[in-house]
């Protein structure tokens, strides 16, 4: 059942605000799963409650890990024997539905994954293929994605797989996460076109040494995993950089400024770039120990950036580049063809609605701002489509945005933080 449509608020002039951002959906789903394989309960400080997480804590305990919420917001994650029998959702969610299986072939017996009609057409095959050359049986319909069936049997061999990863990072990312228990480790080498969201896979390995195991990473192209124990976790959740970007762009739309507290200074989150795509583009952009301060300008300045490895940030670009005052070119983003939705053809359309000239290249969007109107905008199941209709809305009254509670995939209090950045430009001007 899709949700209400949405009046995107305009922004009646400069912004003066400070958004706290919930925490980062990569982080929380990469420390549960690696909670679920540690030797003893882990604690997850601020966690990002929403729908892809939500999803990831009900995968683990149907695998029978105990996932318990505390007074203040932390989960407490408890390991056990992993179970099977029963049916993992992986909703739209590709770290639940590419990070889960391998976890799955640990487990006892068989595990059934689904998802939602959109997960079915999301790139998985590379993912079942690895696990059969790692010794894990897996039943599918022979399209190599959603619905799959993994027949786990208590331990996994491991070994050395070679996978084609340039659909998605998280095909690597999802199989080392779990390789510390497989009897031989595993080391994943990959073939084919660049492999794109690199600084999530540096994410992934990262979280594994801080869980002590033992990665190699030194061949661009090669990842190793060696065998051993998981530690516990204590862990604070980095806000999520990639859905700062609407907020920080909203600075830019109305020549405003928004502050981000608990901006870290150094992350391997791919969101991170935000802060130079909106330099390019005219902002001035301060990162102190405060957090994150950017200031918009008198206008906004066209860019012919690649968003190879931050390409999460593509809807809120997009929708900045149709606002700016010269022509720009994203490029390096064939693969979010196979995100939520094919982002490129969902862009062209809904930027071209409302009045941009929008061309799809191989590997981007071509965009030349034209003076917008408000239309109907389409999001087609895609929490980012929410978000940047948001940013075109700040300029453009009538954007009225389709089932705007789809953007729960990450944010579920989207809608509140947006009207309270608005309303605190009220405040602070009056
Ligand atoms: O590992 C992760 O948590 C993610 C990796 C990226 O996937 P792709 O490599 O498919 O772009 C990113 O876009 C996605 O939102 C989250
Ligand atoms: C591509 C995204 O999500 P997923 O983890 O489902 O791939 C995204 O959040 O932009």
């Amino acid at each position: 059942m899709p949700s209400p449509d949405w009046s995107a608020p305009t922004a009646a002039g400069p912004l003066h605000a400070r958004v706290v951002l919930p925490g980062s959906k990569s982080l929380t789903n990469r420390y549960l799963v690696l909670s679920a394989l540690a030797g003893d309960v882990s604690r997850l400080r601020a966690p990002l409650r929403s729908r892809d997480t939500l999803l990831m804590a009900g995968a683990l305990r149907t695998l029978g890990v105990g996932v318990e919420d505390v007074d203040d917001g932390d989960w407490l994650v408890t390991p056990g024997r992993l179970v099977g029998g029963g049916v993992v959702d992986c909703g739209l969610a590709g770290n639940v539905m590419r990070f889960v299986p391998p976890l799955a072939g640990l487990a006892d017996g068989p595990v059934r994954f689904d998802g939602d009609e959109g997960a079915r057409v999301r790139p998985m095959a590379p993912v079942l293929e690895a696990l059969r050359g790692l010794g894990v049986e897996v039943d599918d319909d022979g399209r190599g994605g959603l619905p799959f069936t993994v027949r786990g049997r208590g331990s996994v061999r491991g070994g050395t797989v070679t996978i084609d990863a340039s659909a998605s990072s998280q095909f690597v990312s999802g199989l080392l996460l779990s390789a510390a228990r497989f009897d031989e480790g595993v080391t994943v080498r990959h073939d084919g076109k660049a492999v794109p969201s690199l600084p999530h896979i540096e994410m992934t390995v990262e979280t594994l040494r801080d869980a002590g195991v033992v990665v190699d990473d030194a061949d661009v192209h090669t990842w190793r995993v060696e065998p051993s124990e998981v530690n516990a976790l204590d862990v604070q959740v980095e806000p999520d950089l990639s859905n700062a970007a609407q907020f920080l762009a909203a600075a830019l739309v109305t020549g405003g400024t928004v502050h981000v507290p608990g901006w870290p200074q150094y992350t391997t989150q791919g969101g991170d770039f935000v802060r130079e795509v909106l330099d390019m583009m005219g902002a001035e952009v301060v990162l102190d120990r405060s957090g994150l301060t950017v200031t918009g300008g008198d206008g906004i300045l066209g860019v012919d950036v690649d968003l190879h490895d931050s390409s999460e940030l593509t809807p809120v670009v997009a929708a900045l580049c149709a606002l700016a005052d010269s022509p720009s070119v994203i490029r390096g983003v064939a693969h979010i063809r196979g995100h939520e939705t094919d982002r490129l053809a969902a862009l062209r359309a809904e930027l071209s609605g409302v009045g941009a000239d929008v061309q799809e290249t191989d590997d981007g969007l071509r965009i030349t701002p034209k003076p917008l109107r408000g239309n109907y905008f389409r999001t087609y199941h895609d929490h980012r489509m929410v978000m940047a209709a948001a940013v075109l809305g700040l300029a453009t009254p009538g954007v009225v945005v389709e089932d705007v509670g789809t953007v729960a995939k990450t944010m579920p209090e989207f809608t509140s933080l947006w009207d309270r950045m608005l309303h605190e430009r009220v405040a602070a001007g009056a």
